[in-house]
């Protein structure tokens, strides 16, 4: 698989002493979508700004497509398109002069086609001759998406794409994502929402007080670090755990009436026969059984606040 963008050893320290980035190394491959979760604070910005040359590294290197973003910067970020967190749009201007001057500011000539294009995929069409200031917020941000694809670039990096944005937005801008996708380009999404990353990433990365704590493939994440549970429901209500279950680290529920087993996905045996038999055996009877799984939140959780083993 073709790496579009590498990220060695990156360091950021403000001028007031603090290290926001402390020795980021990661490598994007070409047409994946990766989610960087983190709490506030991270260093998702930073990072962000970094790679785009709106903050100066202190030390480390990027390359984007095979250019160096400080002794190449204009190649490397021609092929960087970057939707910000805030919305900063001139409120006077219209939709379509917003979008075209995008274009022009990376000396690429006019091209009504490609605009038109990209004002449709983005339900903006419409409101191509309406001034910024008369749009809603959500159109707004609609609006950074278009200018930030107005060049066409090959990597999109989205920065809380949809922080305040009403659930039908959301989903909008999940199935905008999937689109973008499907045409080939790279995207780089920060998010404070777990769910986005479950629904969208093919890979996750979690970074917390300026380091990356991981980057994986979604799916084996969430397989790895999954735990399951079994809640094993009785017919009856019991004071506490009969004791020749005492070995299989059963937990009581509240009502005293379900016994909770956890287990890990990836252990050869389960071991939920034994239980199911011996649950039989201290004379229980099952009035129903239910598992479920932990969520990528739980993860995430765990891994921020240091529990992972
Ligand atoms: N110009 C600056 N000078 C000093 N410290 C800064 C500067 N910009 C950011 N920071 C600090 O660097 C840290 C990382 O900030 P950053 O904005 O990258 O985090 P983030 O992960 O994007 O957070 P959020 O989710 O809140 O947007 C924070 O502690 C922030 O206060």
């Amino acid at each position: 698989m073709t790496t579009i963008l590498s990220i060695k050893d990156l360091r950021k320290t403000y001028d007031d002493g603090f290290e926001a980035l402390k020795g980021v190394s990661l490598d994007i491959r070409q047409g994946e979508i990766l989610a960087l979760l983190g709490p506030n604070g991270a260093g998702k910005t930073t990072l962000i700004s970094t790679i785009c040359g709106i903050t100066t590294p202190t030390s480390g290197t990027v390359t984007v497509g095979g250019h160096d973003i400080q002794a190449d910067f204009r190649a490397a970020r021609r092929m960087i398109g970057l939707v910000p967190q805030e919305i900063a749009l001139e409120p006077f201007e219209k939709v379509w002069n917003t979008v075209r001057f995008s274009r022009g500011l990376f000396g690429l000539g006019h091209d009504s086609a490609r605009i038109e294009e990209i004002l449709r995929k983005l339900s903006l069409w419409d409101k191509r001759k309406n001034a910024i200031k008369e749009l809603s917020g959500g159109m707004k941000r609609r609006v950074l998406i278009a200018k930030a694809l107005a060049h066409e670039p090959r990597v999109l990096f989205l920065d809380e794409p949809t922080a305040g944005v009403d659930v039908e937005l959301r989903k909008d801008m999940w199935a905008i994502v999937d689109e973008l996708k499907a045409a080939g380009v790279t995207i780089i999404l920060t998010t404070h929402y777990i769910e986005e990353a479950e629904a969208i990433a093919d890979r996750v990365g979690v970074i917390d007080k300026g380091e990356l704590l991981l980057v994986q493939d979604k799916k084996t994440l969430m397989a790895q670090m999954g735990k399951k549970q079994i809640e094993v429901m009785l017919t009856c209500t019991i004071p506490s755990i009969p004791d020749s279950l005492a070995h299989h680290n059963l937990v009581l529920n509240g009502q005293g009436d379900a016994l909770i087993y956890t287990y890990d996905t990836n252990a050869e045996r389960t071991g939920i026969t034994t239980l199911l038999n011996d649950v039989a055996e201290a004379g229980l009877i099952l009035r129903d059984v239910q598992t479920r799984q932990s969520s990528l939140e739980e993860i995430f959780v765990t891994l921020v606040s240091g529990d992972a083993a």
